[in-house]
Parts: structure tokens; C-alpha cells; sequence
């Protein structure tokens, strides 16, 4: 068995690797307690993935520390952590520093790049939402607050006191008629606002790009979404999985 890790900066998470099958995605979120007991409550029953460990690390070296000494601990075995490069799985890397990209964006355009041949944009929606476009090879991307982030910003910027994050979009008017309302909407319109100014400057060279989405975020934006896409919850962990099929056999 392989384990597959996805550092993202609210939660990590992982699925096995066996006989290239991929398990369901399971998730946790880091909140306060100490990553140290997350990983003993989440892995101690797990089986030794003796085949080996691969991360996708945006969280950090202490995260990636405590991480490798928790496996180091209970499994005597050391991680991979997956580095960004400039040619990886038929994908060129559109960065003048490729090692700048984020390791998660890179992942899921190879996830990305797997599943749909032709032109993608590949959107997360997570702590931070990125797209990034593939059309032949990498054309490069777009980084933003996320949901959460965007909100907590306005919050702390502000006298504005609302309780939700987000609130359900159930027969919502257009425009708000109140606080809460209104800065969920803002927030949901700047990301589909983002997605068709990009999308639709590709239709207008006439390149139609095929959306595929992850993140947390997805389910918050699905109501508002008029275009056809693919939710793919655990695209970084897809990339992985080709990244290890590639070097591994
Ligand atoms: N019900 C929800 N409605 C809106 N947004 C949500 C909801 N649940 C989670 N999110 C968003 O999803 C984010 C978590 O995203 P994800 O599960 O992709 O993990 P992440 O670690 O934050 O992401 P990343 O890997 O991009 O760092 C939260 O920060 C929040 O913005
Ligand atoms: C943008 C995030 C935070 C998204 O998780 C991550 O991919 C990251 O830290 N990237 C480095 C900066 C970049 O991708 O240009
Ligand atoms: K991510």
C-alpha cells in the first residue's frame, strides 16, 4: 500500500494507493489541536503503507517536520515530499521560476491533464483559490483570497458582524436585501466573475478550455456555476498518483 498526502493550508488530506485503485479521499482539518495527535487519531489504525509516502506540501517545513517524524515514529519510514519542476507527466511549467509554483497547482494540472486531453482550466478552490490554465502546455494562472479568506478580510477590516461564512443560496434574490446575503454573494460573484473573464478571453482567441474543479469551496459555488465543469474532490492526490505511476511503473 502507497499513501498519498495532500498538505493543504486549512486541512490535510490523504487517500492509499493499492493496484492503482485510489481510496476516497479522507480529510482533516489542522484547527487547534496539535498535528501531532490529528495524524495519531487519523493513521494509527492504518496499514503500514510499506510501498512508500508521497506529499504534496504547501503548509510549510514545520507541518512537513512534525509529518515526517510522526511517520519516522510509528512506521520507521520517511516521506517523498514531491517537488514543482519544469517538465513533468507531458506538462511544461509556465513559470519563470518553475519552483514557485505551488506543488498542489502543478499536481492537479497533471491530475488535470490525466483525466481531460485538450485544453483545461483547472480551479481550487481553498484557503487561497488558484486557476491555472492548460492549452498544449501550461499558459500560467491566477492566485486569489479564497471563500473563507475573502470573508474573514471583510470581517476584520471592518465593524460589519455577521455569524455565517456563507450563507445557503436557496431562492436568493440577485442582489442582497441584507448584510449577510450581500457579502456571500460578493464573495460568490468574484469567483465566477474571475472564471468567465478568463474562460470567455480563451473563447474569444477560440480556444474552448473544459473546467475541472476541487477545493472545499465547489459545493458553495455549484448554484451559480452556468457553465458545464467536472468536481474532482481529490485532484492533487490524481496528480500524485500519476507523478508515482510515472516514476514507479
Ligand atoms: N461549506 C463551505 N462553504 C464554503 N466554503 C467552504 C465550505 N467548507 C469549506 N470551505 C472552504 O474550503 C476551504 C478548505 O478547502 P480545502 O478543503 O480545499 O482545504 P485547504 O487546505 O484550505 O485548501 P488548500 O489545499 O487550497 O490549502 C476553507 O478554507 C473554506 O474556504
Ligand atoms: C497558492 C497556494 C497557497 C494554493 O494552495 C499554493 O499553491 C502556494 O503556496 N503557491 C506558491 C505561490 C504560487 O503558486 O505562485
Ligand atoms: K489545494
Amino acid at each position: 500500500m502507497k499513501l498519498l498526502i495532500d498538505m493543504g493550508n486549512s486541512a490535510i488530506k490523504w487517500a492509499s494507493l493499492k493496484q492503482k485503485r485510489l481510496s476516497a479521499q479522507q480529510a482533516i482539518p489542522y484547527q487547534s489541536d496539535s498535528l501531532d495527535n490529528l495524524l495519531t487519531q487519523a493513521w494509527l489504525k492504518l496499514d503500514v503503507p510499506s510501498q512508500g509516502i508521497w506529499v504534496s506540501n504547501v503548509a510549510g517545513a514545520q507541518k512537513a517536520e512534525i509529518l515526517s517524524h510522526w511517520m519516522k515514529t510509528h512506521w520507521e519510514l520517511n516521506p517523498t515530499f514531491i517537488k514543482t519542476s519544469r517538465y513533468e507527466c507531458g506538462i511544461k511549467n509556465a513559470y519563470d521560476n518553475p519552483k514557485q509554483l505551488g506543488v498542489d497547482r502543478w499536481l492537479a494540472l497533471i491530475g488535470a491533464h490525466h483525466l481531460e486531453k485538450g485544453p483545461v482550466c483547472v480551479v481550487d478552490c481553498g484557503t487561497a483559490i488558484t486557476l491555472d490554465v492548460l492549452n498544449g502546455h501550461h499558459q500560467g494562472g491566477i492566485i486569489m483570497p479564497g471563500v473563507t479568506t475573502m470573508h474573514n478580510a471583510l470581517l476584520s477590516n471592518t465593524q460589519i458582524q455577521v455569524n455565517q461564512t456563507l450563507q445557503d443560496r436557496d431562492k436568493q434574490a440577485f442582489l442582497a436585501q441584507d448584510t449577510q446575503t450581500g457579502i456571500s454573494l460578493g464573495i460568490l460573484y468574484a469567483v465566477i466573475g474571475l472564471l468567465e473573464y478568463v474562460i470567455g478571453h480563451f473563447e474569444k482567441q477560440g480556444y474552448s478550455l473544459k473546467l475541472i474543479l476541487t477545493g472545499g469551496s465547489v459545493p458553495a459555488l455549484e448554484p451559480l456555476l452556468n457553465r458545464t465543469y467536472r468536481y474532482v474532490p481529490d485532484l492533487v492526490l490524481q496528480g500524485i498518483k500519476a507523478v508515482v505511476s510515472t516514476t514507479n511503473g
